[in-house]
Order: C-alpha cells, then sequence, then structure tokens
C-alpha cells in the first residue's frame, strides 16, 4: 500500500460529532486514510440518531468511555468548557498509547482542564483547525471544511514526537495548513481574529436591536447592508461563545481595551475632522481584506 493511503489510526473515536467533529469524519469516511474505524460519541441521542442516519461513522454510542476503550485516537470537539468534564471520563479508559486530541477554539484553560486527567501513556496533541462556519451539529458539516484554512498545534511537554507526527498527518489530510505556537501565544492570535470579532458581532447587533425596540424604528429593516456581514457571525452558538469568551477571558479583555482605545482615537479623529487620520485607518482595512484574499483565507 502507498504510505498515504494507509490510515493513520486504526480506531479514531470522534467526541462531540457537531459542526467539526462531523466535518472530520465526514472527511475521514471520503478518504479512507485518516481511520479504518470511526466511532462517534455525543451526550444528546438526537445528534446520535442523526449522525447514525447520516452514515458518517461505523458506530454511534452515548458512552463515551466504552468507545474510548476501543480508541487509538480521541478527538475531542465539544464546547471548550465540556472538554476538562470529558477527558476526565474517557481518558482512565484508554488504551497505552492511544493519542488524546482536542479542537478547541481557546487552549491555555482547555489545557489546564484537561491537565488533571493525564496520564504518562497517554500523549495528549491540542489542536484548533483556524474553519468554522455559524452553523453547528451533525447536518452543519463539510468535508472540505478545513481545506487550505490553517490549524494550530501547541504541544505540550507530554507530546511525544509519534503522536504529534500522527496527528500533523491528519490535519494535513483534512487539507489544513499547519502551524505550531505555545498555547499563550494562540490564545492571544485567536483573541484578535476571532474571539473579538465576535464579540463586536454580538454587541452590534444588541445595539441595533435595543435601537429598534426603543425607537420603534426601521432599524433591522434596512439590516441589509454593513450590518449584515455581522449578523452571519453573530448567528454563532451561544453556549460555545460563551465558553469561548469565558476561558480567553485575560486575552479578549487585553484586546477590547487596545480595541476601545483605537475605536476612541477614530471618534476623536472625526469630532477634529482629522481626514489624514480616518484615511489612514481605512486604507489600513483595505490593506488587510487584499492580503486575505492573496492568501486565499477570505
Ligand atoms: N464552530 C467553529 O467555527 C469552530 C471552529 C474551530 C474549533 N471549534 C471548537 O470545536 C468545538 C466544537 O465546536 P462545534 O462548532 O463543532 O460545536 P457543535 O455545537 O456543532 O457540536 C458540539 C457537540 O458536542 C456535544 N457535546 C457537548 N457536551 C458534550 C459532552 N459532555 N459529551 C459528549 N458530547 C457533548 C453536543 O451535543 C454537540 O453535538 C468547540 O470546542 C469549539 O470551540 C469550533
Ligand atoms: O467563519 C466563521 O463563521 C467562524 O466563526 C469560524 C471561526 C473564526 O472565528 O474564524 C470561529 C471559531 C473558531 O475557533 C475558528 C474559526
Amino acid at each position: 500500500m502507498a504510505e498515504d493511503t494507509v490510515p493513520v489510526f486504526d480506531t479514531l473515536v470522534v467526541i462531540g460529532p457537531g459542526l467539526i467533529g462531523s466535518s472530520v469524519l465526514r472527511r475521514a469516511r471520503a478518504q479512507g486514510n485518516l481511520a479504518r474505524r470511526l466511532i462517534a460519541v455525543d451526550q444528546n441521542p438526537d445528534v446520535c440518531a442523526r449522525v447514525a442516519e447520516l452514515g458518517i461513522a461505523d458506530e454511534v454510542t452515548t458512552d463515551a468511555a466504552a468507545a474510548a476503550a476501543q480508541a487509538d485516537c480521541v478527538m475531542l470537539c465539544v464546547p471548550v468548557g465540556a472538554m476538562g468534564p470529558v477527558a476526565a471520563q474517557v481518558v482512565p479508559a484508554m488504551k497505552p498509547g492511544a493519542v488524546l486530541t482536542d479542537v478547541g477554539s481557546t487552549k491555555v484553560s482547555v489545557i489546564e482542564a484537561i491537565s488533571p486527567s493525564l496520564r504518562a501513556d497517554v500523549p495528549y496533541v491540542p489542536t484548533h483547525p483556524m474553519a468554522g462556519t455559524e452553523f453547528s451539529g451533525p447536518d452543519a458539516g463539510l468535508a472540505d471544511l478545513f481545506e487550505n484554512r490553517w490549524c494550530l498545534i501547541t504541544p505540550l511537554d507530554c507530546t511525544t514526537t509519534d503522536a504529534l507526527e500522527k496527528i500533523r498527518t491528519l490535519w494535513e489530510r483534512c487539507g489544513a495548513r499547519l502551524r505550531e505556537m505555545t498555547p499563550a501565544h494562540h490564545d492571544r492570535v485567536c483573541a484578535i481574529v476571532s474571539h473579538l470579532p465576535h464579540l463586536l458581532a454580538f454587541t452590534i447587533c444588541g445595539t441595533a436591536d435595543d435601537l429598534a425596540s426603543e425607537t420603534r424604528s426601521e432599524v433591522l429593516d434596512f439590516a441589509a447592508s454593513g450590518f449584515r456581514d455581522f449578523t452571519r457571525i453573530a448567528a454563532s452558538d451561544p453556549i460555545m461563545w460563551r465558553d469561548i469568551f469565558l476561558s480567553n477571558r485575560e486575552a479578549l479583555l487585553e484586546m477590547l481595551g487596545r480595541f476601545m482605545e483605537d475605536a476612541q482615537a477614530m471618534a476623536r479623529a472625526i469630532r477634529w475632522e482629522d481626514s489624514d487620520y480616518i484615511v489612514d485607518r481605512i486604507e489600513r482595512g483595505r490593506k488587510i481584506r487584499k492580503s486575505l484574499i492573496e492568501n486565499k483565507q477570505a
């Protein structure tokens, strides 16, 4: 068999087959070289029933420990606030040498929550695929969700070279581009590129909604304008984003503070008719958009 047709793992267990977990399962099904056997675990029996209907796993169960006992890799795809409790359920059941990994959007607090459950014979590889949509659940998954998108990996002392290599190969076979960094650096980067934009989107939608009800005006009737792009990410899952905000609190509050200073500076420029400042800021925004398009990330 050619090297890249040999599955990375024999049995892959995905816990939380929602948007991200079911995308991994779909890719694994489509390609056959991520794992030979796929098991999906969810605490919600309706999700299990839907995953079974979709046919994207060989086995579907609500019993996380029983599934983990069969795994060569357990991938945690639950909201970041559930990572610690789920790890405590599954790690004791895992076979020696099986790999534990997660896809959580924050890293420092997820690693802290999982750490008390870790075992010397179960290597752990924290990851974060930087791809998604505003939708959640098993129907939202896409086999090509990770194509050409970054997957950030934050290896730890307990991450063996072999486990790291396997997880890197798994994400490469999902089509992702890989970058390694420390968990703290990851959280600062994601606070500005992902968490703050979501905070702003939720907030601006709330402000517009308050204004519409206070003034009984037609504010939201004309929302298919610049506002529309904020509403897409504001449609994201409340549990997922509550958990992300609370678990990346320090970095997010720091970026929000910097943003508020910059917004204040813009307000000042508008008040004093400082056209150069205003134009400079708009040009910087345009440049960022252009470079994202050039990097095929927009
Ligand atoms: N949505 C995104 O854009 C995105 C991108 C990258 C990473 N992530 C991260 O991936 C993870 C999953 O996000 P998602 O968007 O796929 O969520 P999702 O809501 O689509 O799926 C999560 C699934 O986990 C299940 N679940 C919750 N608690 C559980 C538990 N204790 N035991 C078993 N199952 C449980 C839920 O029933 C649900 O089916 C989160 O940690 C999130 O931060 C999300
Ligand atoms: O594209 C979107 O809708 C997303 O929200 C995806 C997005 C992001 O902010 O880019 C959201 C959270 C993740 O942890 C990674 C990706």
